[in-house]
């Protein structure tokens, strides 16, 4: 997850390789809500883990559901078999459109037959999203609603016990949101002691979110009758009937970014997308059908699809995109590559989602510097040949931060659209939690820029100068990966000695270098399958880093090693001559330095810590003689890079030095002078 302000996407090329969905939040949100009206136990496989599904999980825990995680990550719901375990209770539901909607139903109809007060409430935003239609169908049918802010709009007190009038269908429109049918047709059977009619009033939007409701209540042994879309009746005595097992389908609408990606940039080989496919039963995998019409090229499987760049650029589209709401956001961002304008019409519910959709797209896209058209429920967007860098505002909609993260492909994607290779800002990337938490990870797992393109920070200078810990700080704050060389080194020394060579016999210990299988992932290193992220750092260890990498051939091999750090968002490289020889054209060059005596203490300080004993003098000495060793040595002795920024940090806190590397890096990026 990038818990930053921010995240700068550089200029990208291609994209290759494997993408595995995260769970649906539409199957998830509705599975977890059923498995919690039924008796008895239901494993649920596959869930997602999102913002969304933790404000569900919350409540159902809140109402008196048992929740078990098992160790392989299936999660073991136990339902209450419809009836109350409490009567009273507060829930925050975030900004889940699929956990406000169908709990205030449920819950309405609980306390109305079994007596009850809940409070229901979300995010500002939430409470700025509609659901008068589901609130008017519910007090027409003779639940008690109090909305406690604006009326017709959350937070919502429902109360009971009250008396419900079954016998005539219940009515509620379905032109603002699909999720007021959806939560009637998954409560009703809550009170189904007779056949339940409910008539759809005006138009039915998004209707095949309502095909994902039907459907899952018949795996919950709910069988609704089905007129058309205006016309559905719960069979009398309809109970909800755990299946025991759910397999929840990866997320359509979150395919629609890698759709996208593949259409845009998987030029020699298709990538491959994995969690939905042919067989899904969710309608937003028919992006795929409007990607083609734009000119992907797309294989699909049952559970699967490989996405290759067809036609280049890609075809402009007039399309109604009323059955993908979510999806169709990403298309917007798509039509920028396109040989004409888009359309995307009837996409009035955009308004009142996460943000004002249609808004949002509109004023984002125009910072590219493309031109939009907006209606009250169309969008139209034009091809875009002068591409200028944009802080993207994402509103705290994840589909925003999601599909304007595409638009960093270009520049290179093929002849025609050569332009300004620029850098798309990505304001609040972690909003995109509401639904894909990884999804900036899974991106940069599959995309491939110039290295030329990816920004480098080096920071180098002397043992113990603090410089991996400003590594880690900066990159966390930049979202960048981190290349410690120092661990490299230290790596090919330890393999090298626990293979019996001797550490001065440079080619032998060149050849360990060459087949280090040395992995870093979340603060850990691997050597050959084991965790040495203690060993690497122990003194002995470093001892033996300096000494191998006082070889010019240690050195050339582990070169291109640390080349291949350099990937998209980008990298802070920390060591000795990352800013001479390995990164010479790094961005920004920082020599990092501080008194042997501060160093010797802060050594002095972590060996403490560590309940190593030592003493300040012996390290201090070490430290001098590491030095010496480092600066004379022939093969890239240690010096500050000629452009390189000098810090000494004997007298600064972390933060303070963090701080200073932020700003000097932020002086020299696209966004220094505010637009
Ligand atoms: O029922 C669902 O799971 C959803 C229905 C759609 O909402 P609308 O019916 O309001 O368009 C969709 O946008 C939302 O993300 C999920
Ligand atoms: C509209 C969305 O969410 P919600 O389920 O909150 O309506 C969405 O995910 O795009």
């Amino acid at each position: 997850m990038f818990k930053i302000p921010f995240l700068d996407i550089p200029p990208l090329q291609r994209a290759a390789g494997t993408v595995r969905l995260p769970g649906s939040k539409s199957i998830s949100n509705r599975v977890l809500l059923l498995a919690g009206l039924s008796e008895g136990q239901t494993a649920v496989h596959d869930l997602l883990d999102s913002d969304d599904t933790r404000v569900m999980l919350a409540s159902l825990r809140e109402l008196g559901c048992q929740l078990e995680q098992r160790e392989d990550g299936v999660l073991l719901v136990t339902g209450i078999g419809a009836q109350l375990k409490g009567s009273c209770a507060k829930l925050f539901l975030g900004n889940a459109g699929t956990a406000m909607r169908p709990l205030t139903a449920a819950l309405a109809l609980l306390a109305a037959t079994q007596g009850g007060e809940f409070e229901l409430s979300g995010v500002p935003r939430m409470h700025e999203r509609p659901i008068g239609d589901l609130v008017d169908a519910l007090r027409a049918l003779g639940c008690q609603i109090e909305c406690l802010g604006n009326e017709g709009y959350p937070p919502l007190r429902l109360s009971g016990p009250s008396a419900l009038k079954l016998n005539e269908p219940v009515r509620v429109r379905g032109d603002v949101s699909s999720q007021f049918l959806t939560a009637l047709l998954l409560a009703l059977p809550l009170v189904s002691a007779q056949p339940v009619v409910v008539e759809v009033v005006g138009e039915l939007i998004s209707k095949p979110y309502v095909h994902i409701t039907l459907e899952l209540l018949a795996r919950f042994g709910i069988q609704v009758q089905r007129e058309g879309w205006q016309r559905f009746t719960i069979p009398a005595g309809s109970r909800y009937r755990s299946p025991g097992a759910v397999h929840v389908e990866g997320d359509a609408s979150s395919a629609s970014y890698f759709i996208a990606l593949g259409a845009l940039a998987a030029i020699e080989q298709p990538l491959r997308i994995e969690g939905v496919g042919s067989a899904s039963l969710q309608g937003d995998v028919r992006f795929a059908e409007a990607a083609s019409a734009m000119g992907a090229r797309i294989e699909a499987g049952p559970n699967w699809l490989a996405v290759q760049r067809g036609a280049w650029p890609l075809k402009a589209i007039d399309l109604d995109c009323n059955h993908i709401p979510d999806a169709a956001m990403t298309l917007a961002v798509m039509a920028l590559y396109a040989d004409g304008p888009s359309t995307l019409r009837n996409i009035a519910s955009w308004r009142v989602k996460e943000t004002d959709r249609i808004a949002a797209m509109a004023t984002e896209l125009k910072k590219l510097g493309a031109q939009v058209e907006e209606g009250p429920d169309w969008l139209r967007v034009h091809p875009l040949r002068l591409w200028q860098s944009a802080s993207i505002h994402t509103y705290d909609d994840h589909r925003v931060a999601m599909c304007f993260s595409l638009a960093a492909f270009h520049g290179l994607l093929g002849k025609e659209l050569v332009g300004p290779r620029v850098t798309v800002r990505i304001e609040d990337p972690n909003c995109v939690a509401k639904t894909f938490p990884d999804y900036f990870e899974t991106l940069f797992e599959v995309v491939s820029a110039d290295p030329a393109d990816v920004p480098v920070i080096t920071i180098d200078g002397p043992t113990a100068s603090g410089k991996g810990t400003l590594a880690d700080e900066v990159a966390h704050e930049l979202g960048y990966w981190i290349l410690d060389s120092g661990a490299l080194y230290r790596a090919t020394g330890l393999a090298a000695s626990r293979a019996g060579i001797d550490l001065d016999d440079a080619q032998a210990v060149a050849a360990v270098a060459r087949g280090l299988d040395l992995h870093f992932r979340k603060g850990r290193a691997t050597l050959a399958g084991e965790d040495v992220t203690e060993a690497l750092r122990a003194e002995a260890t470093g001892l033996m880093a300096s000494q191998v990498a006082a070889h010019q051939p240690v050195r050339d091999a582990l070169q291109q090693l640390q080349l291949d750090f350099r990937r998209a968002p980008g990298l802070v490289a920390d060591g000795r001559d990352m800013g001479t020889a390995i990164f010479p054209d790094a961005g920004l060059k920082v020599f990092l330095t501080a008194s042997a005596a501060t160093r010797a203490e802060r050594r002095h300080k972590q060996l403490i810590s560590k309940g190593i004993s030592a003493s300040i003098e012996g390290l201090r000495a070490d430290l001098e003689a590491r030095d010496a060793r480092d600066k004379s040595r022939s093969a890239s002795p240690l010096k500050p890079a000629a452009d390189a920024l000098s810090l000494d940090n004997s007298a600064q806190t972390i933060e303070e030095s963090r701080d200073l590397l932020l700003r000097w890096w932020a002086e020299r990026g696209p966004f220094s002078v505010q637009r």
